[in-house]
């Protein structure tokens, strides 16, 4: 989801905001507590003008010091307390509001951590980042301010025109002339701008896209001298969201102009009739000065609901991209559809008809057991061929399997479908024979262990990223093991040794040794099954020597799928399943499937054409 595929019909801002209750239910006490505190405090401003009236039209008219001092008294008792109310009102908020923004972050935090790698393929990590963090503060200042103000300043405008009612009924009524003008154009002023607001928080989630890549990014963009480019993207991704801001503050500034102007012709009229009534001994002059006091201490709650409707649409679309990740299915236990026995939902419309998967009939063996496997990714366009179009493969007990094939034939995917990384579009995944859709995403993910090519290291310490991949009771001496198998002695050389933290990703370590602590996170917890995606590719070959000897040792009583593009790596497995065209094109020993498969030979040779040799349809 970026900006540009962002809804742009209306919405209820109000249903919007409504799917807050659930966060604001626990503070809720408190909230109404200090909605009543600033009612009261902004109600004791419209005393002001009635005590006011009382010194002109009493003390002063009868020309009374004493009376004069006394009403000066009430005022300055009336203006202290009215300030000491609004300090309390933000004491009341400011604690349980920050606690519903971190209750918030953290169910989307959560969120996230479950869904499946399918959304995060689909969604930009900005736009994710956005919504935890900028939307996020946009929700907890609403509710602190603008939520609590839209009714305080209701209240008070309708007690406000009680009392100018009841002082003088035709003044009045000439005050409350604008209001239906001042209805539609703030229903209008609504529709567009909340529109604008969406486009402007989703522009914000692409730049912080923009951002994180050019930072990640930053050794490719200086070794690429590219900082003129991404300087560029970057601008005029930020020219187009000072665009919105800007059209953002026009109807802002319109609407504000309009709801300040309005009143005022209006006060402006009522001062010109109220004058001619004194004249004429209608009115006392008094009740004039309370009358306008009055509107005038109307001013700021009429005004500032221009304002405080502008907030609160920026709300609502916080909201509403809160949840539209929240609202995204997380990865359920047993939720996923069978398959090899239903069509899935792409496969009723594609132009391309995968080739019929056979029913799982063949009996579940043990070790890993591929049973007819398709797959398809979700986002993949409805006419192209699934990456994977029938794979049978069976990688026995105590067995190392090394996947081959060319580059882009599908060998990441298959092996991301172990560990239910991504669910199959059809056939089945056995572990020892059962089904894995059977068994608890959290059992599956401890009994297969997985290092992928591209090793990603978190800023904890070095132990604590390898010891990710142990199970409870594993400690230092698992630590040590993992770490040499994985010829990872150089941590010991590390200014703290083992508890030196590494970076964002691993920055201030080499490709090869973020990759051997990624392989002995692999390995750490003596897995029942290993996943291996060329685990080796970045490591020089006297350590890759070292690391295969060391792993022959570990892969003995380990069932393992090792991705191999070497001949060197496939010399660590017992038998060899080339990938081509979707299917398991061979399976054999290394030797067996050089004399037998060109394609086979070829890719272990590293020359020529694959798509040449590819195309002679290798067969098993
Ligand atoms: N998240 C994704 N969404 C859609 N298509 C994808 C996704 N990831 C990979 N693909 C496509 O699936 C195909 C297989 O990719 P995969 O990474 O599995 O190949 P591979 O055999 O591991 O390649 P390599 O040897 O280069 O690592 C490619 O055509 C790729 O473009």
């Amino acid at each position: 989801m970026t900006g540009t595929d962002a809804p742009t019909k209306e919405r209820s801002a109000v249903r919007s905001l409504l799917r807050l209750w659930p966060y604001v239910r626990p503070v809720r006490t408190r909230l109404a507590c200090a909605a009543f505190v600033a009612v009261l405090a902004s109600c004791l401003g419209l005393v002001i003008p009635l005590v006011l009236k009382w010194i002109v039209d009493g003390p002063v008219a009868d020309r009374d010091p004493g009376g004069v001092w006394l009403g000066a008294l009430y005022l300055l008792l009336l203006g202290l307390t009215e300030a000491a109310l609004f300090g309390l009102r933000r004491w009341l908020v400011a604690r349980p509001l920050a606690g519903v923004e971190a209750a918030m972050r953290g169910d989307l935090y959560r969120h996230l951590q479950r869904l499946p790698v399918a959304f995060h393929d689909r969604w930009p990590s900005g736009q994710l980042l956005s919504r935890g963090t900028t939307d996020l503060m946009l929700l907890r200042m609403f509710l602190a301010f603008p939520l609590t103000f839209l009714l305080v300043n209701g209240v008070t405008i309708l007690v406000g025109f009680v009392i100018l009612l009841q002082q003088q009924w035709s003044l009045g009524l000439v005050l409350l002339g604008p209001v239906i003008p001042l209805v539609m154009l703030c229903h209008a002023f609504e529709s567009k701008y909340s529109l604008v607001a969406r486009r402007s928080q989703d522009q914000v989630g692409d730049l912080t896209t923009v951002v994180e890549e050019s930072v990640l990014g930053i050794r490719v963009i200086k070794g690429f001298g590219r900082h003129r480019s991404q300087a560029h993207a970057f601008r005029e991704l930020s020219l187009t969201l000072r665009g919105t801001e800007l059209t953002k503050a026009r109807l802002l500034a319109w609407i504000w102009a309009v709801i300040t102007a309005l009143p005022e012709l209006a006060v402006g009229a009522a001062l010109v009739l109220g004058t001619v009534q004194v004249a004429d001994g209608e009115l006392s002059a008094g009740t004039l000065v309370a009358f306008l006091s009055t509107a005038l201490a109307l001013r700021w709650p009429v005004e500032s609901i221009g304002f405080l409707l502008a907030v609160s649409q920026d709300a609502a679309t916080a909201t509403e991209r809160y949840f539209e990740v929240m609202d995204a299915r997380e990865e359920a236990e047993g939720d996923t559809p069978r398959p090899s026995t239903q069509p899935s939902p792409t496969s009723l419309t594609p132009t391309y008809a995968p080739p019929p998967s056979a029913p799982p009939s063949v009996p579940p063996r043990d070790g890993i057991f591929f049973d007819g496997v398709v797959f398809r990714y979700p986002d993949a366009h409805d006419d192209a061929p699934p990456v994977l179009a029938h794979i049978d493969l069976h990688v026995r007990p105590g067995e190392t399997m090394a996947l081959v094939g060319a580059t882009g034939s599908g060998k990441t995917t298959l092996t991301t479908l172990v560990p239910r990384l991504h669910e199959v579009t059809g056939g089945r995944i056995t572990l020892d024979g059962r089904d894995i859709t059977s068994i608890p995403r959290e059992r599956l993910r401890e009994l297969v262990s997985v290092a992928f090519e591209e090793p990603t290291l978190f800023s904890a310490s070095v132990g604590e990223n390898v010891l990710m991949g142990a199970g409870d009771g594993d400690g230092e001496a698992e630590l040590v093991r993992a770490l040499d198998t994985a010829q990872a002695g150089f941590v010991h050389r590390l200014p703290q040794g083992t508890a030196t933290q590494v970076g964002e990703q691993g920055l201030s370590l080499s490709g090869g040794q973020r990759q051997r602590l990624a392989l002995a996170r692999a390995v750490v917890g003596r897995p029942r099954f290993l996943v291996l995606d060329d685990p080796l590719s970045a490591l020089d070959v006297h350590t890759e020597a070292l690391v295969e000897a060391a792993l022959r040792r570990v892969l003995a009583d380990t069932t393992a799928l090792v991705v191999a593009h070497r001949p060197s790596t496939v010399l660590l497995a017992d038998r060899v399943a080339l990938l081509s065209d979707g299917r398991i094109a061979a399976v054999g020993t290394h030797q067996e499937l050089l004399h037998s498969s060109d394609e086979y030979a070829w890719l272990m040779s590293g020359t020529g054409d694959s798509g040449a040799v590819s195309k002679k349809g290798d067969t098993a």
